[in-house]
């Protein structure tokens, strides 16, 4: 049996399309283009496809994207100064700090300032705050993606076992948040988990987000599962750079009931819900929603 492989390029294409529609709508209604803003300090070669294609994205959902390129060794305090500013922009509706961040700055005061309301990426503690409460507010993109990759393949996690590997603030716990409102049994795995495969085994969705590449391996998985590949990672086979999941595909889609694959997975969806987040805020804004 080989698994259903979840195409998340595609289901972000119809996604991008979709906010096209909607934004242009809310620019004939209310005389609103989203903006987003982006905040880059310093060069980080591993994100420079996450830039470009989120340029792309923007230009392609009509939405305007501003990009701030801060040299590597700009002081804590501008970073802080240019965020205030950004919150006081009425044309800036999402405000997005690329991480990580140069070692003089201390990442959790920078987003820590961005006004909640303009926090796209849904890492304000606020934001983090509400979501596990259940209170709407913005929700960190690749979780959102990955329920709605979920979504798509399955209408019914009730009681179903839910294993997130991964507890950082950005995927694994705001992903387990988003699975306990669906209902599933939720196990939080990490690097201190005793025999991983062995909890692995009992997932009927399985999220992989370590940023180990290649770790979850086939042997892992309960026949017939959902399997969400969270990991981009760079590797090196036969002296040529590629790109990795935390999952090894090849051995896991012979087991899995579903599998995303890397790249063309769970990225392409980060990037929509992106746009969807920056969307949402900008009709927020002017009381479209
Ligand atoms: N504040 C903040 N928010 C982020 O969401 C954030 C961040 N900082 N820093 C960097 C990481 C990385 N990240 C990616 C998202 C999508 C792709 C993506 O679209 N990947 C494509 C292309 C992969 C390729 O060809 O290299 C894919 O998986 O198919 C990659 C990387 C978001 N990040």
């Amino acid at each position: 049996m080989s698994a259903t492989i979840i195409d998340g390029f595609a289901v972000a294409a119809g996604l991008r399309e979709k906010i096209a529609a909607d934004a242009a709508a809310l620019k004939a209604s209310h005389g609103v283009t989203p903006g987003l803003a982006v905040v880059l300090v310093g060069e980080d070669p591993a994100s420079a496809v996450y830039v470009r294609n989120k340029l792309k994205a923007t230009a392609e959902c009509g939405l305007k994207s501003l990009e701030f390129k801060l040299p590597a060794e700009t002081p804590e305090a501008e970073v802080l100064a240019l965020v205030e500013r950004l919150n006081a922009d009425p044309a800036v509706h999402g405000i997005l700090v690329q991480l990580p961040l140069p070692k003089q700055i201390d990442a959790d005061k920078v987003l820590g300032l961005i006004h909640p309301d303009k926090d796209v990426d849904g890492f304000h503690p606020l934001n983090a705050g509400r979501l596990s409460v259940g209170l709407p507010g913005f929700v960190p993109c690749t979780p959102r993606g990955s329920q709605i990759l979920i979504d798509g393949v399955t209408s019914d996690l009730s009681g179903k076992h839910a294993v997130v590997i991964g507890r950082s603030n950005i995927v694994g716990k705001p992903m387990a948040q988003l699975l306990l409102q669906k209902n599933a049994t939720v196990t939080i795995a990490h690097s201190r988990t005793k025999d991983l495969p062995a909890v692995c085994r009992t997932a009927d969705v399985l999220v992989a987000a370590v940023g180990r590449p290649l770790m979850v391996k086939g042997d892992w998985i309960k026949p017939g599962a959902i399997v969400i590949d969270v990991g981009i990672n760079r590797i090196e086979v036969d002296g040529k750079g590629k790109i990795v999941g935390d999952v090894d595909f090849d051995s896991a889609v012979e087991v899995a009931g579903a599998i995303t694959p890397v790249p063309r997975g769970v990225g392409p969806m980060t990037i929509a819900c992106l746009m969807l987040n920056t969307l949402d805020s900008a009709r927020r804004a002017v009381g479209a929603s």
